[in-house]
């Protein structure tokens, strides 16, 4: 290891002790501001609470930010040519934060990079921040275009020692023979890449490739698309990217968020901890499904039923839902009071309707202008019942008060422009074969979409309530909400927020209970109640996961060829600056209701407004896999090209016919490595029954979706929870019969044979497929 001569590596090991002593001062220095915020105590007026709270929130996030950069603090080191500064772009805006230092003029001829930045107490520089413009040399800088760098160098540790160095040196002209002799190309890349799994995500701020870089640190403005075959690093660019951006856009998105959405919550917790590891906690990272504040999908439902919901097409099916409600009777409304009755002739009830629709206001909010216009008609009718015709301002406004809250007139009034909650709407909708016709929906859909009313005492969009919506309804439920509007959104916001604060309350109090061993013997919702906060701090984040109507600064997709068109849309709104990155493989497109293409996704909202990358190195399946998988691809789509692995390791794929499937069993058992993670991929419909099996040979096997699945040693899954994740060995069961399952067959074959980071087998008691007749025996 020629450059790390031990004089070298002590040398290297002195720097990064005085770097993490300088993390230390901060994290104290930072522990001390939070304690004596938070020992001011609760008194104090509202405004002073509310202040102590916001400093607190502060502290807290900046504490987790410096704790959260402890492995692998320092990775890395730029030497400068005498005469040179880095060649950099220049971010656009600046940052604020005492730590981001990366702007500062550059003098020195060494650069140490690392997850964070930092200064000591005299603002001398001591490591650049790895998003700062200084440091993109590091990761596009080659010996073709140094960028005034003469020596690359990768720093590994271990806890807070320095292991071993990595040099790449760049300027050929200006090293030495024996330097010459000890470069070390993708080392610190292939070392990364070659490690074994752990069931979460890590960061690659160490080892960015040059094409990645580009990504990473492209314009905040306007929609990217980076399209990238499998492995090529999509998800772990699209989370730098954010971290990137809420660097050099701090003002701007700290305030506005950023949303990353993925697939599903398996996939959520795979990659969660990648943003916190580069000093970012506050992004929200949700699925599509979790985006109407309040309904938690749990209802699992045919691919063809969430295929038809999915469609553009239900946009206007549900406005001729919500003017269904806006219903015109035929005859007259009669409206039986005491002393008299009221008519509601068709020409009156016309005239509402025109006016209300004229007011272009949602429904629930038109429903003001129609009951106002019905209401003074209402009102010269009972004059002229009562013989008073010419009233004067005051008596006919009293009257017409009396009248509004008659029993009949409201009832009348609500038949005719009923208020409506998205729910309301959906369930009248869904649970009628009439309404649904109306709607334009044809028989097949009809018989698709019809289902049993909730029952009763079960409230849709609460706990118990939550399996009644699948994933496929909650952009219907935005949908409809856009065209009903709040009935009263200062009201309706007050109590979901109230509602929200008790359930966390009983969480936490639940938790202190069981901590301090009083679950049994005190009550956590009394508790909470006890201990009730006035105003609790919210991050942007936090905040934002409540409020349907958010406008996130910045929104990320990731696996976005999954989404539907009803999901498009519900996520455009949730961006109107269109400041988007969406990462997918349209190759990999699974679902039936999902995207074709990009443009015919993205057309509709910026045509001839995005911008697209790609991704063409596979870092993560050896190009043994890879063989088999891009014939695979072939079935896709002929003219399609898989990435270019960037190892190889001697090791084969294997098929495997067997009597029973019973065998699966030991063979995902022998695969079993220390603290390594295997896969056995299955078609939709077999994951219990190969999940029996494998858990019999495999105790604690997971099977089926949940953070289970990425925890335990061997997981079971069907392809469409497979996706976007990652192990080390794979078994492919029933490869046929996943051909045949969906239309999309060759695509979830794709998917599954990508999945490995080393080891792959097929095991099949039906006949394999042609496509695979290539693979070795076992
Ligand atoms: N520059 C890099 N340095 C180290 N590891 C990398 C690098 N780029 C990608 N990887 C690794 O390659 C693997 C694949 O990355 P990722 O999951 O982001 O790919 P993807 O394109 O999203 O794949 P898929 O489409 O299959 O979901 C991950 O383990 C990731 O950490």
């Amino acid at each position: 290891m020629p450059p790390s001569s031990t004089g070298e590596l002590a040398r290297e090991q002195k720097y990064v002790a005085t770097l993490y002593e300088r993390l230390d001062v901060l994290r104290e220095r930072t522990r001390g501001q939070l304690d004596a915020v938070l020992a001011q105590g609760a008194s104090g007026t509202h405004q002073n609470r509310s202040e102590r709270d916001s400093f607190a929130g502060m502290y807290a996030q900046r504490l987790a930010r410096l704790w959260a950069v402890e492995h692998g603090l320092c990775f890395g080191r730029l030497d400068l040519a005498d005469d040179g500064e880095p060649e950099e772009s220049r971010a656009e805006e600046s940052h604020a934060g005492e730590d981001q230092t990366g702007q500062d003029q550059v003098d020195e001829k060494r650069l140490y990079i690392g997850r964070i930045g930092l200064s000591d107490d005299d603002q001398q520089r001591l490591l650049i921040d790895w998003r700062a413009p200084v440091a993109q040399p590091f990761y596009r800088a080659t010996p073709a275009a140094p960028m005034g760098v003469t020596r690359r160098r990768h720093l590994h540790s271990r806890g807070r020692t320095v292991t071993s160095i990595d040099d790449d040196l760049l300027d050929l002209d200006r090293i030495s023979e024996a330097d010459r002799a000890t470069l070390n190309g993708e080392a610190a890349l292939l070392a990364a890449l070659g490690e074994k799994r752990t069931g979460r995500m890590r960061d690659i701020v160490a080892t960015i490739q040059a094409e990645q870089d580009k990504i990473i640190r492209s314009d905040l403005n306007g929609v990217l698309v980076v399209q990238g075959g499998p492995g090529t690093g999509k998800t772990v660019v699209a989370l730098h990217r954010a971290a990137y951006l809420l660097y050099t856009y701090r003002e701007r998105l700290e305030r506005r968020g950023v949303l990353i959405l993925g697939p599903n919550p398996t996939f959520l917790r795979y990659i969660e901890q990648v943003l916190p590891s580069l000093g970012e906690t506050d992004v929200l990272l949700s699925t599509a499904g979790e985006l109407y504040p309040g309904v938690t999908p749990g209802r699992r439902e045919p691919a063809e039923a969430a295929a038809v919901k999915g469609r553009g097409a239900m946009a206007r099916v549900i406005e001729r839902a919500v003017r269904e409600r806006q219903r015109m009777p035929r005859t007259p409304v009669q409206i039986r009071l005491d002393k008299f009755t009221l008519t509601l002739d068709r020409q009156t009830l016309e005239a509402a309707r025109s006016k209300a629709g004229r007011s272009r206001r949602p429904h629930n909010q038109a429903r003001a202008v129609f009951v106002r216009h019905l209401l003074t008609a209402l009102t010269r009718q009972a004059a002229r019942h009562l013989g008073r015709a010419s009233l004067d301002e005051a008596d006919f406004a009293d009257l017409r008060e009396e009248l509004r809250t008659e029993e009949p007139v409201r009832v009348a009034l609500n038949r005719l422009w009923p208020y409506l909650t998205p729910q309301q709407l959906l369930i009248g909708l869904f649970t009628d074969r009439g309404r649904m016709t109306a709607a334009g929906l044809d028989a097949r859909e009809c018989d698709l979409l019809l289902r049993e009313p909730p029952r009763p005492g079960e409230r849709p969009g609460d706990k118990q309530g939550e399996n009644w919506w699948s994933e496929a309804d909650v952009p219907l439920l935005d949908e409809a909400a856009e065209l009903l509007g709040d009935i009263d959104e200062g009201v309706l916001r007050a109590a979901r927020r109230a509602e929200q604060e008790r359930e966390e309350r009983i969480a936490y109090a639940r938790e202190v209970l069981e901590l301090t061993g009083l679950a049994d013997v005190m009550d956590a919702e009394r508790f909470a109640e006890r201990h009730q906060a006035d105003d609790p701090y919210l991050t942007t984040a936090e905040r934002a996961a409540r409020d349907r109507t958010w406008a996130f600064g910045h929104v990320i997709v990731d696996e976005a060829q999954e989404l539907s068109e009803m999901a498009w849309r519900m996520v455009m709104r949730r961006c109107p600056s269109r400041s988007m990155t969406i990462v997918g493989d349209i190759a990999q497109t699974g679902s039936a209701a999902g995207a074709a293409s990009w443009g015919r996704v993205l057309d509709p909202y910026v045509a001839g407004r995005w911008r697209e990358e790609r991704l063409t190195v596979n870092y993560r399946t050896p190009a043994e896999l890879m063989e088999v998988a891009a014939r695979v691809l072939q079935l896709v789509g002929p003219d399609l090209k898989a990435p270019e692995s960037v190892r190889e390791t001697g090791e084969r794929p294997w098929a495997l016919p067997v009597a029973s499937l019973a065998e699966t069993g030991p063979l995902a058992a022998a695969e079993v490595v220390e603290e390594g993670r295997v896969v056995v991929i299955v078609p939709a419909g077999m994951a219990a029954e190969i999940g029996d099996i494998v858990r019999s040979a495999v105790p604690g096997a997971a099977v089926g979706t949940g953070p289970a699945a990425l925890d335990a040693p061997v997981a079971v899954l069907p392809v469409a929870e497979a996706k976007g994740l990652e192990f080390d060995a794979v078994i492919v069961v029933e490869p046929g019969l996943i051909l045949r399952e969906s239309s999309r067959g060759p695509s979830d074959l794709y998917v599954a044979l990508t999945r490995a980071t080393s080891r792959l087998g097929v095991v099949h008691r039906g006949e394999l497929p042609e496509v695979l007749e290539g693979l070795g025996r076992r």
